[in-house]
């Protein structure tokens, strides 16, 4: 009882709070004893090399993967074993890496399927189309016939819709030409702007993820190697992390 006090004080007053979070599949741990803070309106990426966990840690804080030790904490509640609909219930959104979309439904039914109500839709529209119009207008083409930057797009706007106040997102820069990664990095900033909303992001693109973020954290091993701010030396610091 006094270890779960102790770690929601820690927690206090961050968008999410982790602390010594561990979790795996069958028996083999990816990610362990991460402790990592979001602050309310931050953006802080998270990088590093392939297969080092940052998906893993992601898919946990949503609650695809049961943590198997540590505490996430939300806006200072503890959310450990919570399903993923209540997490969106709680202002979380997540724009996942993998199998991301209905390849064979429209924009619309996309969008419609991760509301928790029919009734959400038309305000879920408009913030679709304040951020991206060309959605709007092509509602009921299928997901899977967009191209590869419309259909990151989708998938961003679709983790927007509800206006959450913390954002998880999982390479989304990755493939996309400058274009479509400067729209991007303008949604999140007018998100950020407009909401106060904070940012988790798992990045492989390091100038993206420097530009957009304040904060960055190296993922090595499922642990979190180093961590600072996006500042002038964060570039190389990265770097030297990523290259060995
Ligand atoms: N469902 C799964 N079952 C077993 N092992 C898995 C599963 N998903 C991922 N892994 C393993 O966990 C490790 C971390 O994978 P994860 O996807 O979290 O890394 P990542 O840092 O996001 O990498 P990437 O940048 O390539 O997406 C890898 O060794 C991967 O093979």
């Amino acid at each position: 009882m006094a270890e779960a006090a102790r770690e929601l004080e820690a927690a206090a007053g961050a968008a999410l709070a982790l602390d010594g979070v561990t979790s795996g599949y069958g028996a083999v741990s990816i990610v362990r004893d991460v402790s990592l803070k979001v602050a309310p309106g931050e953006i802080v990426a998270l990088l590093g090399k392939n297969g080092m966990g940052k998906t893993t840690l992601l898919k946990t804080i949503m609650g695809l993967i049961p943590s198997r030790g540590g505490s996430v904490a939300i806006d200072g509640q503890a959310v450990a074993g919570m399903s993923p609909a209540r997490l969106v219930a709680l202002g979380v959104g997540y724009a996942p890496q993998e199998q991301p979309l209905f390849q064979d439904l429209s924009i619309r039914d996309n969008l419609r399927l991760a509301l928790p109500s029919d009734r959400l839709l038309p305000g879920a529209l408009d913030v679709v189309a304040g951020h991206f119009p060309f959605l709007k207008d092509r509602l009921a083409q299928k997901a899977g016939t967009l191209s590869g930057g419309e259909q990151k797009m989708l998938i961003l706007a679709r983790a927007l819709m509800l206006r959450p106040r913390l954002l998880l997102i999982d390479e989304i820069s990755e493939g996309l030409q400058p274009s479509v990664i400067d729209r991007i990095a303008a949604a999140l900033a007018a998100v950020r702007g407009e909401s106060g909303a904070s940012m988790l992001i798992v990045e492989q693109n390091l100038d993206f993820a420097l530009r957009v973020a304040d904060r960055w954290a190296v993922l090595k091993l499922g642990e979190i190697d180093d961590e600072g701010p996006a500042d002038p030396g964060a570039r190389e610091r990265v770097l030297s992390h990523l290259s060995v």
